[in-house]
């Protein structure tokens, strides 16, 4: 990612797979993780080793991002894999446990926003 080429499924199987373990494992504690599962397969294979797990899925423009990442220091993800990652992205579908949030206010506002979301599901 560092040099500018996007995972494919294969190399995120085993992310995947070990973020399932661990939310398995946090069955009746609780527990959150971020991911970024952008396809419903992804999902579909989280909910399969964790079968409560639920999404929040933080939302934004294409534009917001990417001037939020061009405003970041010393991270790995270029802004040349952002198209690639709004291409595979597949929104959370109507079946699925889950709630969408827009990232465009303050971290605050996503929060509380979040939490009610959420507490709905
Ligand atoms: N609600 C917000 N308002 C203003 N700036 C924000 C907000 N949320 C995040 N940012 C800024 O946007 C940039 C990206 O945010 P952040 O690193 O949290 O995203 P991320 O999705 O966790 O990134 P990654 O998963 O790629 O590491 C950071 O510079 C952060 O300070
Ligand atoms: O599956 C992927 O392509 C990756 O997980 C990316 O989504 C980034 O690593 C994430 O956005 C954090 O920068």
């Amino acid at each position: 990612m560092s040099g500018g080429v996007p995972l494919d499924d294969a190399d995120r199987e085993p992310w995947l797979d070990a973020i399932g373990a661990w939310a398995r494992g946090r069955a009746g504690k609780g527990g959150v993780v971020s991911c970024s599962a952008l396809k419903r397969a992804y999902r579909d294979r989280l909910r399969a080793a964790a079968p409560g797990v639920v999404f929040l899925h933080l939302t934004g423009s294409r534009e917001l991002i990417a001037a939020r990442m061009a405003a970041r220091k010393g991270h790995f993800m270029t802004t040349r894999l952002l198209d690639s990652q709004f291409a595979t992205l597949e929104p959370l579908e109507a079946d699925e446990a889950g709630v969408a949030v827009d990232v465009a206010p303050a971290a605050a506002v996503i929060a509380e926003r979040a939490v009610a979301g959420l507490r709905r599901l």
